[in-house]
């Protein structure tokens, strides 16, 4: 019996044309292939291939991956910080597809494909926690060495973390228009900032189930930031009323609070290294720095989640 495969979505945050300019063609392997590969080889691995080529590079384009931690400093820690942020980049973009995908699931009424996505993404969230432990053994003075050299940029200007942030639900306009300039990436972001997120979504799938909803949760102005409703304060409190394994908007609830907690740990973590690494210096984004960072610790997705245990 084959598994019934749930289709799965691509985001789309930048045009794809440099993505495909890049890609290089790969002759597809099969179980047959590989069979008959592995008599010849006597089960040592193929070493010697036609040409330039190397089949992993090919697949990988690791040659354009390792070629963009280009250092502009003499300052040893400046590799870490180049190779971790990318790392970082690439851990948000996988994130941002089972968040996507966690949306369309909930959209089709099927919370538990949805709720399948929820342990990857968390993991994934976790690991971006982990990050920290990495890039605060970073020193002020090892960051001084190189710090000049990042101009004004700032982790602030990333567009993956802000489809990250637009999706959970975090929207703004005006943190949006750093991408305005930006032909290739702004039309996504401005699709994105006027979508509803994946909790708008999950607040339309409680309606679907005849729990009450106050009309603004499900036709407003998707780009405004997110209010919190006592009505929908309300509804999720219905939720839990049966907190047993049974109910899978209870376990979609708790599945939603996980995310959330491990990104305001994330949140958290930044903050706390950024205070260690520059203490109150300002940001080369133009921000107060850690002062601006405070207000940010304090915000949490899917607020009602939240304001709602008070009542438990
Ligand atoms: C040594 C490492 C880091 C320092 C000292 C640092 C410092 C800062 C500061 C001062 C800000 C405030 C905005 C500004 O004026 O620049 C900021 C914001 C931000 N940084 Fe970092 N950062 C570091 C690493 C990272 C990394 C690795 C990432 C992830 C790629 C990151 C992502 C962000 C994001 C997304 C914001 C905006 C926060 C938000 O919009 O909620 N930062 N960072
Ligand atoms: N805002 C940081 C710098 C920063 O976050 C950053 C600068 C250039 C490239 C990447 C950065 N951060 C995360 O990717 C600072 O004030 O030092």
């Amino acid at each position: 019996m084959t598994t019934p495969l749930r289709k799965r979505i691509l985001p789309e945050v930048r045009n794809p044309a440099l993505e495909l300019s890049l890609v290089k063609p790969i002759a597809r392997g099969d179980n047959a292939q590989r069979a008959s590969t592995v008599q010849q080889t006597e089960g040592e691995p193929l070493l010697r291939f036609e040409g330039a080529s190397n089949p992993y590079l090919e697949h990988q384009r690791n040659d354009l991956l390792l070629s963009i931690q280009h250092m502009r400093s003499e300052g040893h820690d400046e590799m870490v910080f180049l190779c971790i942020t990318h790392c970082k980049e690439l851990t948000f973009k996988a994130l941002h597809y089972e968040l996507l995908n966690m949306q369309a699931r909930i959209q089709a009424d099927d919370v538990a494909g949805a709720l399948q996505l929820v342990p990857r993404a968390h993991a994934l969230l976790e690991f971006l926690g982990k990050t920290w432990d990495v890039l605060s053994t970073i020193t002020p003075h090892g960051f001084n060495q190189f710090r000049n050299t990042l101009g004004i940029a700032s982790g602030q200007q990333s567009y993956m973390y802000r489809h990250v942030e637009f999706i959970l639900g975090n929207k703004s306009e005006r943190l949006a228009r750093a991408h305005e300039n930006n032909p290739d990436v702004w039309p996504y972001m401005e699709r994105a900032l006027h979508a509803p997120s994946l909790y708008d979504a999950v607040l339309a799938l409680l309606h679907r189930r005849g729990i009450a909803m106050p009309p603004e949760a499900l036709e407003r102005d998707w780009s405004e930031p997110y209010v919190a409703r006592p009505g929908v304060e309300a509804a999720w409190l219905q939720v839990y009323a049966d907190p047993t394994p049974e109910n899978d908007l209870y376990l979609l609830g708790e599945a939603l609070t996980d995310l959330a907690d491990a990104f305001s740990q994330y949140r958290w973590r930044h903050f706390v290294s950024v205070e260690r690494i520059l203490g109150f210096k300002a940001g080369t984004g133009g921000s107060a720095g850690v002062g601006w960072l405070r207000s940010v610790v304090d915000h949490r997705f899917f607020p009602e989640l939240w304001s709602m245990r008070t009542q438990l």
